[in-house]
C-alpha cells in the first residue's frame, strides 16, 4: 500500500458491509424524540442532557423507533460517543411499563469498576419509571449482594415451611442486572431463585474485550438458558404468565415465522457495543445474533474523538521519565492520565515519579496488580480531582469515564491502533476537547505514523520540550533513580519472603 494511503478493510460479514452510518444523524434533542416517555425527559435533565448524541438516536430508533427491536444492534462508535445512555434509555423505555418485577435485562461488562460507572447512568434513570436496578460485581460479599438481588417472600406466624418450597417463591428484586462475567456466573451456578428466565435484553458492553473473557464459558451459559423453550405446554399463551407453583413463568416457542425458524420466540433481544468492534465473524458468532444490525460511524473502522489532538515527543528511552515530568509540568493541574505498557511498570514508574520532590499534583497508580478497594479508591480520587495524574496500565482504563480528563499520555507507544483508540479516548468525550501525547524513540517514528493512518490521524505534530525544562531536572532525576532501586530491592525481599 503507498505510503499515506487509507486503509479500509472490507468485512467478511455481508450485513457488516452496509452498515447504517452514525454520522449522518444529527443531535437530537429531547422533546423532538418520538416516544420518549416524559418522566425519563425529566430524569435526563436532571443529569444535564437536553439532547440525545447522534449513536443514541440511531439506536434509539431500532429499538423504541420503528425498528422496534427486531434486530439484533451492533454499535461501532467512537470513546464518548455516549454508547452508555444509547442502550441504557431504549432498554429503560421499553421496560417502563413493566407490570411485574422480574429480570428482564442483563448488561455485561469487563470490570468493576466499569459495571459500577454503567449502574450509575442506570439508577439516574431507571427508578424514574419505577424500574430497579442491581449490581452483581462482587463488591460487597455474596450474601450482600444476593440480599439485593432476590426478595424473600414474607413468612407468616405459625406456618411450618419446607425449606425446598420456600424457595420456590423466591422473586427477583431487579429489573435491570449489571455485572462481570465472574460474579454472574456464581449467581447462576449458586443462587436460589436467581434466573434468566424472563430476560428480554442482553447488553454486552465492550464487546471485543469481553469476548476474549471466557470466564466458566459465560456466555455460552446466559444464552443456553435464556434458549430455554417449554413449547407445547402453554400454546398461544402469553409470554409472561404466573406458573403453576406460583411463581412467574415465560414460555418461550419455537419460532416459525420467517427469520425465527429454529429460534426461541420471543427471543432475547441483544445489543453488543464497543469502539474496536471485532469484525472476526468467529467471534461474533459466538454471540448467536439474529439478523444483526450493523451501526457505524463514518468509512473508517477506527475513529478518533473529533476534538482530540495528537502529539509526539521524540527522545532517548533513558530520558523518557524527565521528559514526562517535564510535560506534566507544562500541562499544570489539568487531569491526566499516563498508560505504560505493563502493570510492572506501572508501578516502577508511578514510584519513580513520586521520588521527584515538589511536584505540584498527586499521582496516583491504578492497575491490575493492586487489591480492588484500593483501586476503587484511587478512581474515587481522580474522579473527586484529590488526585491529578493515574498512571495506568491499559486493561483498567477501557470505557472509563471521568470529567474533566484534559490530558492523555502514552510513556510506551501502543502496539495496536486499537490500544491508541481507547487510551486517547479517556480524554476529548462527549464532544470536549483533549490532548493525546505519545513519547517515542526515534526508531518508533515511522511506525507509529502508520499505526495512527489506521484511524485517519495524519496529523500529530512533535510537541517540544525546552532542552532547560529537562535539564533542570537531571540532579532530582539521579536521586529519584536511588530511591527507586532501593525500594525495588526492599519490595524484591519482601515478595520472596512470602514466596510470592
Ligand atoms: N446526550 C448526551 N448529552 C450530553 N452528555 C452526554 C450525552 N450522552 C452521554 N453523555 C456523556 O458523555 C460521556 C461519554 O459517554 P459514555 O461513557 O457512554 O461513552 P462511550 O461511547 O461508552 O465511551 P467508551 O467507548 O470510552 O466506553 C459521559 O460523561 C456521559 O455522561
Amino acid at each position: 500500500m503507498a505510503e499515506g494511503q487509507k486503509q479500509k478493510s472490507v468485512p467478511v460479514l455481508p450485513w457488516m458491509r452496509s452498515p447504517i452510518d452514525v454520522s449522518l444523524f444529527e443531535e437530537c434533542p429531547l422533546g423532538l424524540l418520538p416516544g420518549l416517555d416524559p418522566r425519563l425527559s425529566e430524569a435526563l435533565q436532571n443529569m444535564d442532557i437536553f439532547a440525545l448524541f447522534p449513536v443514541q438516536l440511531a439506536v434509539w430508533q431500532e429499538t423504541i423507533g420503528p425498528g422496534a427491536f427486531e434486530r439484533d444492534l451492533c454499535v461501532n462508535s467512537p470513546t464518548g460517543s455516549g454508547k452508555t445512555l444509547a442502550y441504557a434509555l431504549p432498554i429503560v423505555q421499553a421496560l417502563s411499563n413493566r407490570a411485574v418485577k422480574c429480570l428482564r435485562a442483563l448488561v455485561v461488562l469487563p470490570t468493576r469498576d466499569l459495571a459500577l460507572q454503567v449502574k450509575s447512568v442506570f439508577d439516574k434513570i431507571a427508578p424514574a419509571v419505577g424500574l430497579s436496578v442491581g449490581l452483581a460485581v462482587g463488591q460487597s460479599s455474596v450474601a450482600d449482594e444476593i440480599s439485593q438481588l432476590i426478595k424473600r417472600p414474607k413468612l407468616e406466624a405459625g406456618i411450618c415451611y419446607d425449606p425446598e418450597d420456600f424457595s420456590l417463591g423466591l422473586q427477583s428484586s431487579v429489573d435491570i442486572l449489571v455485572a462481570t462475567p465472574g460474579r454472574l456466573m456464581d449467581h447462576i451456578n449458586g443462587t436460589k431463585g436467581f434466573t434468566l428466565e424472563h430476560l428480554c435484553y442482553l447488553v454486552v458492553d465492550e464487546t471485543d474485550r469481553l469476548l476474549r473473557e471466557a470466564y466458566q464459558s459465560w456466555l455460552p451459559t446466559v444464552l443456553q438458558l435464556t434458549r430455554f423453550s417449554d413449547e407445547g405446554l402453554f400454546p398461544g399463551a402469553h409470554t409472561v404468565r404466573p406458573s403453576s407453583l406460583g411463581s412467574l413463568k415465560t414460555v418461550r416457542r419455537s419460532g416459525v415465522e420467517r427469520g425465527f425458524k429454529g429460534k426461541t420466540y420471543p427471543r432475547l433481544a441483544k445489543m453488543v457495543l464497543s469502539a474496536t468492534l471485532t469484525q472476526d465473524p468467529s467471534k461474533l458468532a459466538q454471540l448467536d445474533l439474529h439478523h444483526p444490525l450493523f451501526l457505524t460511524t463514518g468509512k473508517l473502522r477506527y475513529q478518533l474523538p473529533g476534538k482530540l489532538e495528537s502529539y509526539k515527543l521524540i527522545c532517548e528511552s533513558k530520558l523518557k521519565p524527565l521528559y514526562l515530568v517535564a510535560l506534566l509540568q507544562n500541562l499544570g493541574r489539568e487531569k491526566c492520565i499516563v498508560f505504560t505498557s505493563s502493570v510492572e511498570s506501572t508501578h516502577r514508574l508511578c514510584t519513580l515519579l513520586n521520588f521527584f520532590d515538589n511536584l505540584p499534583f498527586k499521582i496516583k497508580e491504578y492497575s491490575g496488580l493492586q487489591r480492588q478497594s484500593l483501586r476503587s479508591k484511587t478512581l474515587r480520587g481522580f474522579r473527586e480531582g484529590e488526585i491529578q495524574v493515574l498512571v495506568s496500565s491499559d486493561a483498567m482504563t477501557r470505557g472509563m469515564d471521568v470529567e474533566g480528563v484534559r490530558n492523555v499520555i502514552n510513556y510506551d507507544m501502543p502496539a495496536y491502533i486499537k490500544t491508541y483508540v481507547h487510551r486517547a479516548g479517556r480524554t476529548a468525550r462527549a464532544g470536549q476537547a483533549g490532548r493525546c501525547f505519545t513519547l517515542l524513540r526515534k526508531d518508533e517514528v515511522k511506525h507509529f505514523k502508520k499505526l495512527l493512518q489506521k484511524a485517519d490521524s495524519n496529523s500529530c505534530p512533535v510537541y517540544s520540550i525546552p532542552l532547560s525544562s529537562t535539564e533542570s531536572l537531571h540532579s532530582v532525576y539521579t536521586s529519584a533513580l536511588e530511591k527507586l532501586k532501593e525500594t525495588v530491592e526492599v519490595e524484591a525481599h519482601r515478595k520472596r519472603k512470602i514466596g510470592f
